[in-house]
């Protein structure tokens, strides 16, 4: 089995100017390595520099500092061989053609192209291959790029935040699609500001933000860092009482009632309610924005503060 690492990148750094003078790091000393079958989430809000560490892996950007291999090679040698492909957030359709008639365009490119139809319907983009460029929505571009860049065959996708402007059925049966070439065995990295999506599309999530990797691992613990669950209950505990409590991530008084962020709700229910004067309890499941918010914020904020 071929175990040399699909994507290699080491101390990858690359700044712009930020119109005042000075620059800006957009990647600010990255490492991440992705092997074969992997499917990656670059998760990150605004800014994070996940368009940029992608344009650097496709070679569309260069590092200004670092190593890059992509399947053992240069960036810009794996993408001409096909063997990579990407979906980018923009990127130019001409508007006057169908979209049928787009693939057709960008297969004669190709040397061994697949099938146009068989890269529509893969894409989920079969129901709308007539209808012009110009006249489909943002979620129908975003499937007519999918189709385009399934037609190499490609062993490794990158996908930049590929469900933008799509709704929720169109989000789910893009997702239904990738799923089925991660199946078969394809390589995925994809950014997005979902951890919903990189909860429920990607086993390892690397976390990015300020153009640093904050967290690289299995998204679910990822996720249960994040702090799954606020546990609240009407309870005055002194700190030592507090400071007993396992799987408590943070806490915050209201009046008599106390919420306690976890990562592991029903261990600490049964705690409260067993080994305590804690009563009253209440769960609730932190919203994905919330956790992402907690993951991001500032160490000094993750403190529990009583
Ligand atoms: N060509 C450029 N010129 C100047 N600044 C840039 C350029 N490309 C990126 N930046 C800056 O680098 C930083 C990282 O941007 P990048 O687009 O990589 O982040 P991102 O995580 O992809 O964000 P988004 O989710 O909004 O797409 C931002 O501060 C951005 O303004």
């Amino acid at each position: 089995m071929d175990t040399q690492p699909v994507l290699r990148l080491e101390g990858i750094r690359r700044s712009f100017p930020d119109g005042a003078g000075g620059r800006t790091a957009a990647v600010d000393g990255v490492d991440l390595t992705v092997s074969p079958g992997e499917v990656v989430a670059l998760l990150g809000p605004n800014g994070a520099g996940k368009t940029t560490l992608i344009d650097i892996v496709l070679g569309l950007v260069a590092a200004e500092d670092g190593f890059v291999e992509v399947l053992g090679t240069t960036s810009r040698r794996a993408v001409t061989s096909g063997r990579i492909s990407a979906l980018l957030q923009t990127g130019g359709l001409l508007p006057d053609l169908s979209v049928r008639e787009t693939v057709k365009m960008i297969a004669s490119l190709h040397r061994n192209p697949r099938d146009t139809d068989e890269v529509l319907a893969a894409a989920g983009a079969a129901g709308f291959a007539s209808r012009r460029v110009s006249r489909c929505s943002g979620g129908e571009q975003q499937r007519l790029r999918f189709a385009l860049a399934l037609l190499t065959r490609p062993e490794v996708l990158i996908l930049d935040e590929p469900t933008t402007g799509m709704d929720v059925n169109a989000r789910h049966d893009f997702w239904r699609n990738m799923s089925s070439l991660a199946d078969e065995g394809a390589t995925i990295v994809f950014a997005t500001h979902y951890l919903e999506e990189a909860e429920r599309f990607a086993r390892r999530t690397v976390l990015m933000d300020a153009g640093r990797v904050l967290a690289d691992g299995p998204t679910a613990d990822i996720r249960r860092r994040a702090g799954a669950a606020r546990v609240t209950v009407t309870w005055a505990p002194s700190d030592a009482e507090l400071a007993a409590l396992d799987h408590v991530l943070g806490v915050e008084r209201h009046g008599a009632r106390i919420e306690l962020r976890t990562d592991d709700a029903d261990a600490l229910a049964r705690e409260l309610l067993t080994r305590t004067g804690a009563h009253g309890i209440e769960v609730a499941s932190a919203s994905l924005d919330e956790a992402f918010r907690y993951l991001t914020a500032p160490s000094d904020e993750k403190e529990v503060a009583a």
